[in-house]
């Protein structure tokens, strides 16, 4: 099934259990607008190549719509709807005041030079500028893009309308970026975890995990874990896998990769199959890269007792039937990975005010958000008796339905 079935799915018995009115239902599930455009830019020899390019802005009745760019090859229309759509959720979810939007450019950003990489997102700025904004649509880092991709939006955004720091998210911090926003995602996903564990009566520490994925969240939920005692026992990125059932010395992981290392030549760990790192021996699987990468394939052998979606929709439904009948418990995208967008918050927040907090501010209030998002789902999971992934779900279906309603729905 595809993102975008997937998630209507889910979107779908959501609505079912919180018996929403059925056009209300039809009209949260279209996109308040897509956006596909051409941009062609000269290679550094000097041909031309064109790109397509997408943002969907999905729905902005609790604020202004929110959500990445990433530049990757299986950039699709259908994705990029999906992922609209699950931010506007998760938007909700952490009760940041917000819509949905995601955007993205099919291309390869390893085979592109800088010079390449800066001239496409300034054609494509220029192709969406009208229609993004501090009050309208604010794109943010994803795969393949990072905080010089959202300077260059920035810049060129400024030369139609001005200075305008707050018109992207995860930015270089000499920019207006925020302290800890390049950690976040990766620090919410630690914090999201010890909510769940602490709810089982367990610690972080007392446990091993093991991750897919090595790059920004991936590679700085691996510290944190590493830092508050957990053993991370297995790492996989798109070079390689590695594994030690002693704990990886993720630090020395991280030195290596910053070498530019493959990560399967870490001399720490033993190489290992990528393909099994799914269903590796562990307490915690961290998925935290593609989507899709638990199926009706591998889900029967997934090891682990606790599923963490650090990844947009890992998990397929056909997998989540088969891990909740074998008793995994799944903490689900719209929750797990909400540090990104929930601290991308606090940094529109410090560039409309005009005034920069601390890293510990950032990170105090980021636990508080995800430690109350938790408390929520949880609350929607006992009033409706269903699993984490539907009380996330719910809620986040309930603030945004209840929004629109507010705001002039007539059935
Ligand atoms: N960076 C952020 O703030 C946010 C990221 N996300 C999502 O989190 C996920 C990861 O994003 P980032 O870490 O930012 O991306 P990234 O581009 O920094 O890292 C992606 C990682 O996945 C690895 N990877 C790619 N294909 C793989 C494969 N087949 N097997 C194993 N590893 C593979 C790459 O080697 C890399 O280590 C994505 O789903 C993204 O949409 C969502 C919210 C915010
Ligand atoms: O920080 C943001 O606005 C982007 C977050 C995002 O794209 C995501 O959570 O998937």
């Amino acid at each position: 099934m595809n993102a975008l079935a997937a998630t209507n799915r889910n979107f779908r018995q959501a609505a079912r259990i919180l018996g929403l009115d059925g056009k209300l239902e039809k009209s949260l599930l279209i996109p308040f607008r897509e956006i596909k455009v051409e941009c062609t830019i000269p290679k550094d020899e000097g041909t031309l190549v064109s790109f397509v390019g997408f943002r969907v802005q999905h729905d902005n009745a609790r604020g202004p719509m929110k959500g990445g760019i990433r530049y990757h090859p299986e950039v699709d229309p259908d994705e990029v709807n999906a992922l609209a759509q699950l931010m506007t959720w998760k938007t909700a979810v952490a009760k940041i005041p917000y819509g949905g939007a995601k955007g993205g450019i099919g291309c390869i950003p390893k085979d592109l030079s800088t010079s390449e990489l800066e001239r496409l997102t300034r054609v494509f700025t220029q192709k969406i500028h009208d229609l993004i904004g501090i009050n309208t649509d604010v794109p943010a880092p994803d795969m393949g893009t990072n905080a010089q991709t959202m300077a260059w939006i920035l810049d060129e955004y400024s030369k139609f309308h001005g200075h305008s720091p707050a018109v992207v998210t995860g930015k270089p911090i000499d920019l207006g970026g925020s302290l800890g926003r390049e950690a976040a995602t990766g620090r919410g996903v630690v914090y999201a975890t010890e909510a769940l564990l602490t709810e089982h009566g367990k610690n972080i520490k007392d446990l091993t995990y093991a991750i897919q994925g090595f790059g920004n969240v991936g590679s700085w939920a691996a510290r944190l874990i590493h830092e508050m005692g957990g053993k991370v026992v297995a790492v996989s990125d798109i070079t390689g896998a590695v594994k030690n059932p002693n704990g990886i010395d993720i630090p020395a992981l991280l030195k290596h990769k910053e070498a530019r290392g493959r990560l399967a030549d870490f001399s720490g760990a033993d190489a290992m199959d990528s393909n099994d790192l799914l269903t590796h021996e562990c307490d915690v699987l961290i998925p935290c890269a593609l989507g899709g990468v638990l199926n009706r394939e591998n889900a029967g052998d997934v090891r682990a007792k606790y599923v963490i979606e650090a990844a947009n929709h890992p998990t397929d439904p056909d997998a989540d039937e088969i891990l909740a009948k074998k008793g995994v418990t799944i903490l689900p995208d719209i929750y797990a990975k909400a540090g990104g967008v929930t601290v991308s918050y606090f940094e529109w927040v410090q560039n409309i005010q005009g005034f920069m907090w601390d890293e510990e501010k950032v990170n105090e209030e980021l636990r508080k958000y995800m430690t109350r998002a938790f408390r929520d789902i949880k609350s929607m999971c006992q009033s409706h008796n269903c699993n984490l992934r539907m009380g996330a779900f719910t809620l986040g279906v309930n603030r945004v339905a209840r929004a629109t309603v507010l705001r002039g729905w007539e059935a």
